[in-house]
């Protein structure tokens, strides 16, 4: 049964989380203005309410498509990149090197780096995801996703490429790269996910950056040394892939052996309780 509008004598007037008193009790109930005939007033439809639904319907429309999608990285790059730069030519090998060694691809499904990771992924035979973003100017999806999904909200879609990917890999990019990358570097420097692999091809580019971070910000205490150990800069494709994979494989390990030592201590404790339980006295047949 629904709680909306419910009256609370002496006390106001409740209507699921929300208690409205004196002036703000409102003179028809929720239900009276949702079986009302059609309005003219259409302004609810652009209210914040409405839009909460939407942004629920986002998750539950992401996380419906892509809980399924098996182990998967996420790779992020310039949505400007040419087909014709070397960085194009990187992306592609990523994204074949992923399939090859068992992954999905996620990108953000539009142009540039994406488009090449979509079509190394594809074009090896593997499942090539793209996440795309509703845009003033719009793009569509690269022709190399096969399995995509657009969002309108980017800390949605954002919530995709971490829920879903076992590690990223990152090329040269501008600024949404760098959102993309330091938002995953914030959610393992707080621990709000686990540990996961965060590789950056193409030393020309990022070892600037990574001079900065060293040089600027942990000299001034901003991060500290080991926050740098997060990410791993290479320059093969397949070395970005094989740190990946290895990563990966002893993060899962770690994960499983911490499931194992937990599991162990509660059948231990299990069996604890078990054994004073005999000294009290032996368990009736039906177990009560
Ligand atoms: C040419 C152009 C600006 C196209 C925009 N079309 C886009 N379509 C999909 N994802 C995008 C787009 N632009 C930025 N992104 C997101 O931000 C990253 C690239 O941003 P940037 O170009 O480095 O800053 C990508 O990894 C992607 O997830």
């Amino acid at each position: 049964m629904s709680d909306d509008g419910v009256p609370v004598p002496g006390n106001g007037y409740r209507k699921g989380p929300v208690l409205l008193r004196r002036g703000q009790v409102p003179t028809t109930t929720t239900d009276q203005r949702l079986l009302a005939g059609p309005s003219k007033d259409t302004d609810w439809l652009h209210g914040d309410p409405w839009r909460v639904m939407r942004i629920q319907s986002e998750f539950v429309e992401g996380f419906g498509a892509l809980a399924e999608i098996g182990k998967a990285v996420s790779v992020f790059g310039s949505a400007r990149t040419s087909p014709d730069h070397p960085d194009y030519a990187l992306a592609v090998a990523v994204g074949r090197g992923l399939v090859e060694a068992g992954y999905a691809v996620i990108t953000g499904g539009g142009p540039g780096i994406m488009a090449g990771a979509n079509q190394g992924a594809s074009q090896a035979g593997g499942l090539s995801v793209g996440l795309g973003i509703e845009l003033p100017f719009e793009q569509g999806f690269n022709p190399w996703v096969d399995l995509a999904v657009n969002f309108r909200y980017f800390f949605a879609r954002k919530t995709m490429f971490v829920k879903y990917a076992e590690g990223f890999i990152v090329l040269p990019g501008g600024f949404g790269t760098f959102d993309e990358l330091f938002e995953a570097l914030t959610l393992v420097q707080t621990h709000k996910v686990t540990e996961f692999p965060v590789v950056l091809v193409g030393s020309e580019y990022w070892q600037g950056l990574l001079d900065w971070l060293r040089q600027a910000c942990i000299q001034r205490g901003m991060i500290s040394p080991a926050d740098l150990d997060l990410i791993t800069l290479v320059d093969d494709p397949d070395e970005a892939v094989a740190h990946v994979v290895e990563r990966g494989a002893q993060l899962r390990a770690a994960e499983e052996a911490a499931v194992r030592e937990a599991a162990a201590a509660e059948a231990q404790a299990a069996a604890e309780t078990g054994t004073r339980g005999t000294v009290r006295g032996p368990r009736t047949p039906s177990g009560a």
